[in-house]
C-alpha cells in the first residue's frame, strides 16, 4: 500500500488576471518529511507554487490536496487552520522590524489566539518559554529584547525562522530565503531549515537559485520553466547537466519577448 503524500497538486494552472501563466498542469506529490528544493529561472513560477499551498494565490483550475483533503475552497476557520499549520519564510524577513525579537517571534503563535488576545500580545507564560526555546535553537538566545532592526539579516532570517517554528507547521515554505545573504550565513540559515526537516519530520519546500545548495540540501529536486514541471528527481538521480538544462536560457524566446515588449 502506497502512502497517502502530504501534498498533491493535480494538474494545477494559475492564470494570473493579466493572462500571465504562473503555473501550467502541475501533477506533483510531497511525502510527509521531504526537504524539497525548487529551481528554476527567474520567473519560472517557483514563487507561484509555493504560495499556491497556503492559498496566498489561488489557482485557476485543478486542485490541490493536504492530507487528502482539498484546499482551494477553504474559507474562514478551516483556512486559518490551514495557514498556521503553514510556515513561510521570505526572502525579505517579513519582521515588524521595530518590534523586539521575542515580540516577532511570538507573533507565530497568532494563529492559536482568539482575536482580541492578539491584539493585545496577551501571550500566555509558556508560549514565552517557547519562544526562548525557538530562539535558543537558531542560536540567537541572548537576542530576545533586541529590537528586529538591529539584527544583521542572517539573524533576521533566523528570528524568522523561530516564528514560523512556533506555529508548529506541518510545512515549511521558504521563498528564496537565503538571496539576500552571504555565503556564511547561507549557510547557518540552510541549515537551521535542515534541522527543522529532520528533527521535526517538517515538510520543507525551498526554493533557491543556488544549484551547489539545492544539491547540498535537499531529498529532492524539481524544476520550473515558463510554470510548467519539467524536472522531477530525487537527489541521487540528479546531475549536474540535468541543473545546467533547466537553467539554460532560452535565448530566442527571450529576445523575441523583449522585442515584443519593447
Ligand atoms: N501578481 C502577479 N500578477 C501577474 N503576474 C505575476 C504575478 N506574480 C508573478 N507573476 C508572473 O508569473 C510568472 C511566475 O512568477 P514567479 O514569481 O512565480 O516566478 P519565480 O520562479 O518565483 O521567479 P523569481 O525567481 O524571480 O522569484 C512570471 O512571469 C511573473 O512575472
Amino acid at each position: 500500500m502506497t502512502e497517502q503524500p502530504l501534498i498533491e497538486f493535480n494538474h494545477v494552472s494559475k492564470i494570473y488576471k493579466n493572462g500571465t501563466v504562473g503555473l501550467k498542469d502541475i501533477n506533483l506529490t510531497i511525502p510527509q518529511g521531504e526537504f524539497l528544493v525548487v529551481v528554476g529561472l527567474s520567473g519560472a513560477g517557483k514563487s507561484t507554487l509555493l504560495r499556491t499551498i497556503n492559498r496566498m494565490h489561488d489557482i485557476t483550475s485543478g486542485d490541490i490536496l493536504i492530507e487528502g483533503q482539498s484546499i482551494i475552497h477553504l474559507q474562514g476557520k478551516k483556512l486559518r487552520q490551514l495557514r498556521r499549520s503553514i510556515g513561510m519564510i521570505f526572502q525579505n524577513f517579513n519582521l515588524v522590524k521595530r518590534s523586539s525579537v521575542q515580540r516577532n517571534v511570538l507573533s507565530g503563535r497568532i494563529g492559536y489566539y482568539g482575536t482580541w488576545r492578539s491584539i493585545l500580545g496577551l501571550f500566555s507564560k509558556e508560549d514565552k518559554q517557547k519562544a526562548a526555546h525557538a530562539l535558543k535553537r537558531v542560536g540567537l538566545a541572548e537576542k530576545l529584547y533586541t529590537r528586529a532592526d538591529q539584527l544583521s539579516g542572517g539573524q533576521q532570517q533566523r528570528v524568522a525562522i523561530a516564528r514560523a517554528f512556533m506555529q508548529d507547521p506541518k510545512i515549511i515554505l521558504a521563498d528564496e530565503p537565503i538571496a539576500s545573504l552571504d555565503p556564511l550565513t547561507t549557510e547557518s540559515v540552510m541549515n537551521d531549515l535542515k534541522k527543522l526537516n529532520e528533527e521535526f519530520n517538517m515538510t520543507v519546500i525551498v526554493n533557491l537559485h543556488s544549484v551547489p545548495l539545492a544539491q547540498k540540501y535537499a531529498d529532492r529536486i524539481i524544476g520550473l520553466r515558463a510554470g510548467e514541471l519539467v524536472y522531477d528527481q530525487p537527489i541521487a538521480n540528479v546531475t549536474d547537466a540535468d541543473l545546467a538544462a533547466i537553467y539554460e536560457q532560452p535565448k530566442v524566446v527571450q529576445l523575441a519577448d523583449r522585442v515584443v515588449a519593447s
